[in-house]
């Protein structure tokens, strides 16, 4: 029996020990010395931590990024209701009659939405927000404190839309829009004091605040847009001429999310160019990935048209990609636009290239985006393209898009 509750305890103690392990843990001072520490096991050492240095960040794979990557949100917007408005008489030794002096109730808060450049996704908008309520009136004519508005986020280039229709367009940093208003304060009972009414009892409520549900979509600001069919190599044009670092695969739909990359000129002149899901025949009628991903590129100044010259009929891939961006927006193939001929390294793409010349009227540039071949000759020209756009800014007073 005595056996049986050693066992017992004993086994009960093992579960318990391993919590508590303690292990040697020898450290260096800054002079070079050891010093052994006697450390829990599972606590992490702060010496240890500071000799580890800032572990490198990982990059997030496309399926992760779908994750993070929110380009449309729908949420409820309440703002705050304002506070009531007191009933109280003044009263004071030996004043019989001290008269009203409830004060007003404070306003409530509004919900504006306000452009952030540091917000890249609507990922972080929640579903619903409500605002701060104004403070009640108070006796002695004090007056409720009127609530502060709350910012909501957003990033550069988001549309709000109520059941279809564009609110409003935020297209640069540090813009706002008031997207509901918080409700007015009630009255106290001194504000109802007339000749007729010495002694008011009567006090109002504070408002409601105003209630929506908004659409917020982001369409992301780039100067220029890559447009192609899957494994067309946008991706590795995009590694080639920038410093973004999308994923690039042999298989089709690599790229699940719009990537931005900025080329960088000598005279610091920035430009953006977006990635996006590659587009195939049909992606109109939701083919592939669709074409919602095209509001990305609705507001790209200029657009390339990344070509597969190692395919039999590149022009032919020209053709369909200009209807489903027609069928997208009527007139969006028709902007500003050049012909990127990928894959010039592989055999056989001089003579697409040479048919393909002669199917199109528009500049057509060859380029391998694996060996980097040419692209100084698409950067440059799409730096020209960009100097045009900044002439016809400065003569229509058009706000720039600065990256
Ligand atoms: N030989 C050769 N291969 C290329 C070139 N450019 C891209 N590739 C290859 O083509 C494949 C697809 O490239 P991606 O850049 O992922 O193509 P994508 O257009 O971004 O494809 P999606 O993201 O699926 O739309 C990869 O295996 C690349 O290595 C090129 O200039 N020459
Ligand atoms: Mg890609």
């Amino acid at each position: 029996m005595t056996a049986a509750v050693k066992v017992l305890t004993f086994t009960r103690s093992l579960t318990f020990w391993p919590v508590r392990a303690l292990i040697n843990v020898r450290h260096l001072d800054r002079y070079g010395r050891g010093r052994d520490i006697l450390r829990d096991f599972s606590v992490s050492c702060k010496v240890c931590g500071k000799q580890r240095g800032s572990p490198k960040k990982k990059e997030l794979s496309e399926k992760k990024l779908t994750r993070y990557f929110v380009d449309h949100r729908r949420v409820k917007l309440e703002a705050g209701s304002g506070g009531d408005g007191a009933c109280s008489f003044h009263s004071e030794p030996r004043k019989e009659w001290g008269g009203p002096d409830g004060g007003n109730g404070g306003n409530g808060g509004d919900i504006i939405i306000k452009v952030d450049r540091q917000v890249k996704s609507l990922s972080h908008v929640s579903a619903s927000y409500r605002g701060q309520n104004g403070e009640s009136g108070r006796s002695k004519n004090c007056y409720g404190r009127n609530a502060s508005p709350t910012y909501l986020s957003v990033p550069v280039g988001t549309v709000v839309k109520e059941l279809g229709r564009i609110l409003a367009d935020l297209a640069l940093h540090g813009q706002e829009y008031v997207a509901v208003h918080g409700g007015g304060g009630g009255k106290g009972n001194r504000f109802f004091l007339s000749n007729e009414n010495r002694a008011p009892m009567m006090a109002t409520p504070g408002e409601k605040g105003e209630e929506r549900v908004l659409q917020l979509e982001l369409r992301t600001m780039a100067h220029a847009g890559l447009v192609g069919f899957p494994n067309a190599g946008k991706s590795s044009l995009l590694r080639a001429i920038s410093n973004a670092k999308p994923a690039v695969a042999a298989y089709p739909f690599t790229t699940l999310n719009p990537h931005i990359g900025i080329i960088k000129y000598r005279d610091h002149e920035q430009l953006a160019v977006a990635d996006i899901p590659g587009l195939i025949r049909g992606a109109h009628l939701n083919r592939g990935l669709g074409i919602s991903f095209l509001r990305h590129i609705e507001r790209c100044r200029f657009l390339l048209f990344v070509l597969d010259m190692s395919s039999p009929s590149p022009w032919e891939q020209l053709q369909h990609l200009q209807y489903e961006l027609d069928q997208y927006e009527p007139g969006l193939s028709q902007r500003p636009r050049v012909i990127v001929a990928n894959k010039m390294d592989l055999t056989g793409t001089q003579e697409n290239l040479e048919a393909l010349r002669g199917h199109v009227s528009q500049r057509v540039i060859p380029v391998s985006a694996l060996t980097g071949n040419n692209t100084e000759e698409l950067i440059l020209h799409l730096r020209e393209l960009y100097d045009g756009h900044l002439e016809s800014n400065a003569e229509s007073g058009e706000k720039l898009l600065r990256w």
